[in-house]
């Protein structure tokens, strides 16, 4: 995908807007790549973590994913085999909107019923589930680049809970079509440690 470059005639914009603008751009490619992509490819793309990736999930910490929601790129099977591995797993978890976020355990992703929607409205884990600190998290993103910069929401939730947290480390699952040349930067955007999509491991400078 070319980046969308504003026309040349237009002033200078600053990166908040333009961070808006790239949004759209991307939320759009996101829609379009996932409608075209056939019903029968979809249950095989990101199935599981690549070999590379796998091999690094070496200790107990837990791994942080993400419950996807319209075209961003799944994580149930991911999910799966991090629980058949034995390994402990989390979703964000949000009191309400105006609260930080956190992590809870997601205990069975064989398990629709166990999550509902939470004050965000993605699905999320039950307040009496436990709180867990991820030594990696799964990151969703709408845009990122090859060095690891990340366009998010725009809410900053990730970019909040990672400054808490500067030693996890992040892997963004991406599909390649949200690969931009360059992304607008400010001071609290975090950069990833790796972007994973279903054709390629890109490994981030942070
Ligand atoms: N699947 C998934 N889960 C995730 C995220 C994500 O990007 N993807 N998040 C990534 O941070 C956190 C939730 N953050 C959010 C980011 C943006 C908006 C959002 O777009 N809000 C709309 C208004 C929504 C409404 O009013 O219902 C907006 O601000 O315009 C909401 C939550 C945690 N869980
Ligand atoms: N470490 C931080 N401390 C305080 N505010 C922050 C921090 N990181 C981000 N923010 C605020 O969050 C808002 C959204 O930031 P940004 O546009 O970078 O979000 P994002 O990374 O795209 O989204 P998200 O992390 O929710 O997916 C901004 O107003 C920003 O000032």
């Amino acid at each position: 995908m070319v980046d969308p470059s504003p026309p040349a005639n237009t002033p200078p914009i600053d990166a908040v807007s333009e961070k808006a603008r790239l949004r759209a751009h991307y939320r759009k490619a996101r829609r379009d790549q996932v409608e075209a992509l056939p019903q029968a490819l979809r249950a095989l793309v990101l199935n599981r973590p690549p070999a590379p990736v796998a091999a690094l999930f070496t200790d107990d910490a837990p791994i942080g994913l993400y419950h996807p929601v319209g075209a961003e790129a799944p994580t149930l099977g991911w999910a799966r085999w991090l629980i058949e591995q034995g390994h402990t797993i989390a979703l964000p978890w949000f009191a309400a909107r105006d609260d930080a976020m956190h992590f809870r355990r997601w205990s069975n992703p064989f398990d629709e019923d166990e999550l509902a929607p939470g004050p965000w409205k993605f699905p999320q884990p039950s307040a009496e589930a436990e709180e867990q600190v991820p030594g990696t998290v799964i990151v969703p993103l709408v845009a990122f680049t090859a060095d690891g910069h990340r366009l998010g929401q725009g809410a900053g939730h990730y970019d909040r809970w990672l400054a808490r947290h500067p030693q996890t480390r992040t892997i963004g699952l991406a599909w390649d079509c949200q690969l931009a040349d360059t992304l607008p930067w400010e001071g609290h955007d975090r950069m990833l440690d790796m972007i994973v999509t279903p054709t390629r491991i890109y490994e981030g400078q942070s």
